[in-house]
């Protein structure tokens, strides 16, 4: 895994904005990750927390101002909404899970001995022991996320992207994949997880965005989950106003 320095920031935002069709969904974005974080970015529907996360994978360019990598841009891992994902096909678990390896060794690389081991041990440490025979279809919904995090240990990365990890999954499994979060990020990873449980952010995760087109808070997780932000947040209408006005750039760049 790539070396960071815990105390320089990962990931900077500069007045960044991000959207569609110069509408933005993500608007004047200031602020900082550091190397290590553990930060939940939160916010009401549409409020451009998945936006946010691809414009860190690069999948969709700022319309306005940036975001740099000081230490590198890192190699990402990423879990993409449940909801977005069509895994209804019989492929085996271990095979599904030994992709974690291709971005390492290449989508056409065969999978060698040393990657079994590796694709148990995923499977193991997610408490899939035994399953990797079994067809990716025939799995319940809360053992498919396992297998998914099985896939993010393959992946080694230093920064992982965890869009709505626990949506659809029990009290039990949503407990032993928050362990292997804090387990990451005890490794020196760093972790920014999409999520709308409030209670489960505050025990679980030290730092927070909250994301309402307009950036709410960031910083603390006590200090952004605050009963006037959250008001804020619930008084901002994203979804019933899905065309946000269109950026006005020259105004942004005044602003920055
Ligand atoms: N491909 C796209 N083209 C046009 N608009 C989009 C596209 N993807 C998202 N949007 C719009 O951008 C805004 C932010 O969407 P985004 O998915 O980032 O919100 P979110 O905070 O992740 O929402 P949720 O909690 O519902 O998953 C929404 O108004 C959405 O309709």
């Amino acid at each position: 895994m790539m070396k960071v320095n815990p105390a320089k920031p990962l990931i900077e935002f500069n007045n960044l904005t991000l959207g569609y069709e110069m509408h933005p969904a993500v608007h004047h974005l200031d602020g900082q990750i550091l190397a290590g974080d553990l930060l939940a970015v939160v916010g009401p529907n549409g409020g451009g927390k998945s936006t946010l996360l691809k414009g860190l994978m690069e999948e969709i360019r700022p319309l306005g101002g940036k975001i740099t990598w000081p230490q590198g841009r890192p190699q990402l891992a990423y879990l993409p909404q449940r909801a977005r994902l069509d895994l209804d096909f019989p492929l085996r678990v271990a095979d599904f899970v030994s992709l974690g390896h291709w971005p390492r060794r290449g989508a056409f690389s065969t999978i060698r001995a040393v990657d079994k081991q590796a694709v148990d041990q995923a499977l193991n440490e997610v408490g899939l022991a035994g399953f990797g025979k079994r067809s990716l279809d025939s799995l319940s919904g809360g053992q498919l996320q396992r297998v998914l995090f099985a896939r993010l240990l393959l992946e080694d990365a230093p920064l992982i992207l965890l869009d709505e990890p626990f949506a659809a999954v029990d009290a039990a499994t949503t407990e032993d994949l928050l362990k292997l979060i804090k387990h990451w990020q005890k490794e020196g990873r760093t972790l920014i997880a999409v999520l709308h449980d409030l209670h489960q952010v505050r025990n679980h995760f030290p730092k927070c965005l909250l994301l309402a087109r307009d950036v709410l808070g960031m910083g603390k997780t006590e200090s952004v989950l605050t009963s006037a932000n959250l008001a804020k947040a619930r008084k901002v209408q994203v979804l019933a106003d899905p065309l946000a006005p269109i950026c006005d750039f020259d105004e942004a760049e005044e602003q920055a």
